[in-house]
Parts: C-alpha cells; structure tokens; sequence
C-alpha cells in the first residue's frame, strides 16, 4: 500500500514536472526569456532612449569639456562621438538615430548628445523640433574672435594632415570691396561660425528661449568646477523635468 501510494505520487509529480516543461517549452520566449532575464540581473531593464537635450554649440566653444562635465551626474548618460544626426545623416532615419544612443536604465535617466555642427545649420532647428519641440537646448559660447582662432586652427591643421594648400588666417579673414575698402569676410566659414546672432535667430524661430541653457565657456574653461557645479544644480532631474525648463542666473 505504501509502495503504491509512493509510486501514485512519484509518478504524479513526474506528469505534473512534464506538463510544467511542455507549458514552458510552448510559451518559451515568454516564460524562459523571464528566467534569463532574472539572471542577467539590472541588463534586463535596460533600451535606448532618444536625447531629452542637445549641446548644439558653439564649435570649439568647449563642447567636448562641458560634455564631459555633464556626465559626471549620475543620472545623465551621453552620447560620446558626435551623431550628426540632424544635419548630415538625416536621411539615415531615427532607427539609425536611437541606434546611436546609450542605454538608460528607467526614465529619470537623461540622455545628452552634443554636435557643436547642429548651431549653424539651417535645417536642425525645425528638425530637432518636430522631433520633441520640449528639447533641451545647451549652447557654450566663447569669445567670438578667440572661437574664430580656434576653429581656423583646426581647418589649418585637418589641411596640414591631408596634405592640401594651407590657409592664411590674414587673407581668408578680409577681403577688399568694389571701392578698395578691407572688410571682415563673413562668408568664411570660421567667422560666420562666430556670428552668434545670425543663428541663434534661426533657433528662436522654432524654440522659446526658456529651451535654451548658456553656458560661458570662457567662464567654464577659466573655472570649471564653478560650471560643472551649476550644471548638477540644474540637472537635478527634478527640475529638468518639472518644470520644463532650465534654471538660468
Ligand atoms: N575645461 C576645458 N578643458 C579642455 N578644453 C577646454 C575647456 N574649456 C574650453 N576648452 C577649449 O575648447 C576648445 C575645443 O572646443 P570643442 O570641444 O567645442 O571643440 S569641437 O568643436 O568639438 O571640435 C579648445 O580651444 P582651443 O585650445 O582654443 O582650440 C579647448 O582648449
């Protein structure tokens, strides 16, 4: 009787053990992936997450610094290589552009991408703001004339590299007019580059300036840590996200 009943129970839990595995083999992707999941740990909740704000300027205004200061908050998660998304790939579509994004791990994590490129383009404001019109705008600005310097620095050394005619800052930077007269030459590039004014404008036209977060970069490169300790103020996710705007001084 005793050895009947335990061959009655074994062999129950052995039906009960096949139908549970059947179950699971059935809906696999379902349970299983919930097992591994369990095993991976935190991984499991992470996905990419598009930019809630964009360093879109100034070219060699000190992005790449303030970028790198912004990341020390632990809540915010950057994108370190320069996308181009809404200037040169575009075309490339926003699959391309999530693609490019780190992963957050829930939604009070932000994520911040910087192409200095997307100021001076005119296609990026209306881009950027059919995208999200609540996007967060950061723009560090620097002396124009040292800005100038830097970024015609930079084309004279990418020219030096691949071996093409070197610019003269002193020619390229002034042009004479019909009268004979010696102007600034504002069609080159490093100089429309600084004329802040000009581009700002094209943004104002899609964004409320209550968007916008500038930052002086000959403030933040003389003393960073007075910056950096502002930026933490303001990406207190809390602010970022209640009120919708940032806290400017
Ligand atoms: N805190 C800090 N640390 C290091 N560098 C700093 C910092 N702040 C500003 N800078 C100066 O920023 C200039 C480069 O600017 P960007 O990073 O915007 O360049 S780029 O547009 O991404 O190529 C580059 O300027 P130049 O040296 O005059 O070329 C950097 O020196």
């Amino acid at each position: 009787m005793v050895k009947f009943s335990t061959r009655c129970v074994v062999a129950c839990l052995l039906t009960i053990g096949m139908c549970f595995l059947q179950y699971n083999l059935f809906f696999r992707n379902f349970k299983f992936k919930w097992w591994i999941d369990l095993g991976k740990g935190e991984k499991s909740h992470l996905e990419k997450k598009f930019p809630s704000a964009l360093i879109v300027g100034v070219r060699k205004g000190g992005t790449r610094a303030l970028l790198d200061a912004i990341a020390l908050h632990p809540k915010v998660r950057i994108v370190r290589r320069e996308t181009h998304f809404f200037d040169s790939n575009y075309t490339l579509g926003f699959d391309w552009y999530r693609d490019q994004m780190p992963e957050v791990e829930n939604d009070n994590e932000i994520v911040i991408e910087k192409t200095p490129a997307y100021f001076t383009n005119e296609h990026v404001p209306k881009r950027v703001y059919e995208m999200n019109p609540d996007m967060k705008l950061i723009l560090i600005v620097r002396h124009p004339v040292y800005r100038t310097v830097s970024d015609f620095t930079q084309v004279y050394y990418n020219k030096l590299e691949q071996n093409k005619t070197l610019p003269v800052l002193s020619v390229e930077a002034f042009k004479t007019n019909e009268a004979g007269i010696e102007k600034i030459n504002m069609e080159y590039k490093p100089m429309t580059n600084s004329l802040y004014d000009v581009h700002i404008s094209k943004w104002l036209k899609y964004f409320d300036l209550k968007n916008f977060l500038f930052v002086n970069g000959d403030v933040f490169r003389a003393n960073p840590l007075r910056e950096v300790e502002y930026f933490k103020l303001i990406a207190c996710v809390n602010l970022f996200f209640s009120y919708g705007k940032w806290k400017n001084s």
